[in-house]
């Protein structure tokens, strides 16, 4: 099967159909965190079980913290948080960027190391910046992984100012604990603009809801106060962003996609897809069984700015190869960081199969063409697996190499999708 890949299901009509998507990632790993720092026990209900959600879960029980499952109920119940302890962080942004400023909160020394790629993306912002608030890190001077975190209880915190244009996550991770340190944070950012908005929104969201006093109101700074975290029990909506190959199927084949539990306010960035797939072409309704994407049989190529929603940009890239004229996708340039350059592996793995897409200096130009079938490589990104299995309805012998890189945060994947398409 590895070698020669999962055969993608063409269809030869319009895919019809209705989706439940588990819980979403961002959200999951978000609660899980404050739930590991707040006053007291939470109940999670929804949360994500895929890769990188026990991938926390597991780095957060070495550093103390007790996690327990009860049929679909989570309860974290914060412990006193002490090292040493090893993390995994695989290939996870989350946990890499999220899990070394609670680790500065332990008590001893706390080592974090992940897959082979995880050491290309970019730590040293984050680790200088935590350097600054008063910790104690070892990188051996490479701002990479491995890395290991030296805490001795307590963080001073206070003013920071650093560079998050390569990734929103080096302001959420200090959002997440700076309640926690001794003086909260006061972090300014100072650079081209920080990338994934939605995601910024979430992380003083889910602060707020908490009770936690957050001051956002001047652009680029942000102030956390320092204070206790509340216990929260909390229910996560679903995972939109995994939502969006689901819906472009019908955007892509004429057809009807709804899926269920589409909250009608959300700070993911899935949010904003109804207004991508209505800029594509197609028709989005938002009912009580959820949203509706109905594909109208044609594809309008698009000019898009995806700095806000940047990881939907696999999926969008994939309808855009069915357009009926170029698209532009742009502001994505820190799209390089993520799971892989994923700008460099949509151009490689699009024109190999005979497509024509090519790099902007911060995203993509894509000229629709007749695709052939071929081996799509993944780059361990599930992302691209969801681009790919996008492709491969409505292009022959598409295969699919390492499908199963999809339960970093969907391992039902194969499955739901050979359920709409098969
Ligand atoms: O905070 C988060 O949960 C995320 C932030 C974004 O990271 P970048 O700002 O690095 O794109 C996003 O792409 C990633 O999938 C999840
Ligand atoms: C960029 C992504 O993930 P990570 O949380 O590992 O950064 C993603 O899921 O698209």
């Amino acid at each position: 099967m590895s070698e020669q890949g999962w055969p993608a299901p063409r269809v030869d009509g319009a895919v019809n159909g209705t989706v439940t998507v588990p819980g979403s990632k961002s959200i999951s790993n978000r609660a899980l965190i404050l739930a590991a720092i707040s006053d007291g026990p939470s109940h999670l209900t929804g949360l994500l079980e895929a890769r990188d959600t026990s991938l926390m879960r597991s780095a957060l029980v070495s550093l103390g913290v007790g996690i327990t499952d009860s049929g679909t109920t989570v309860t974290v119940t914060p412990g006193s948080l002490k090292g040493p302890a090893n993390v995994d962080c695989g290939l996870a942004g989350t946990v890499m960027r999220f899990v070394p400023p609670v680790a500065a909160l332990a008590d001893g020394v706390v080592a974090f190391d992940g897959d082979e790629y995880a050491r290309e993306r970019p730590m040293g912002v984050i680790l200088g910046a935590l350097r600054t608030l008063g910790v104690q890190i070892d990188d051996g001077g490479t701002g990479r992984m491995p890395y290991s975190v030296s805490g001795t209880g307590s963080v001073r915190g206070g003013k920071v100012t650093l560079d998050a244009s390569g990734s929103s996550q080096f302001v959420s991770a200090l959002l997440l604990a700076g309640a926690r340190y001794d003086e909260g944070v006061d972090i300014r950012h100072d650079g081209k603009p920080v990338p994934s908005q939605p995601h910024l929104d979430m992380s003083v969201a889910m602060l707020r809801e908490r009770g936690v006093t957050v001051d956002d109101a001047e652009p680029n700074r942000w102030v956390v106060a320092p204070g206790p975290i509340r216990a929260l029990d909390t229910a996560i909506e679903p995972d939109l962003s995994n939502a969006a190959p689901f819906l472009a199927a019908a955007v892509i084949t004429g057809g009807s996609v709804t899926v269920t539990g589409w909250p009608a306010e959300t700070t993911q960035p899935g949010g904003q897809l109804p207004e991508i797939f209505t800029r594509f072409g197609a028709d989005v309704t938002l009912g009580t069984d959820g949203l509706t994407v109905r594909g109208s049989g044609r594809v309008q190529g698009c000019d898009l700015d995806l700095s806000e929603v940047g990881e939907l940009t696999p999926v969008i890239a994939a309808v855009a190869a069915f357009a009926d004229g170029p698209s532009y996708l742009r502001g994505i340039a820190h799209l390089r960081n993520h799971e892989t350059d994923r700008l460099a592996a949509l151009e490689t793995e699009f024109n190999a199969l005979g497509g024509d897409v090519t790099q902007l200096d911060d995203g993509l130009a894509i000229r629709p063409k007749s695709l052939q079938g071929g081996l799509f490589h993944t780059y361990n990104d599930h992302r691209m697996a969801h681009a790919a299995a996008v492709l491969g309805l409505l292009v022959d012998d598409l295969r699919i190499e390492n499908i199963g890189t999809t339960a970093k945060t969907l391992p039902a994947f194969p499955e739901m999708w050979s359920g709409l398409a098969g």
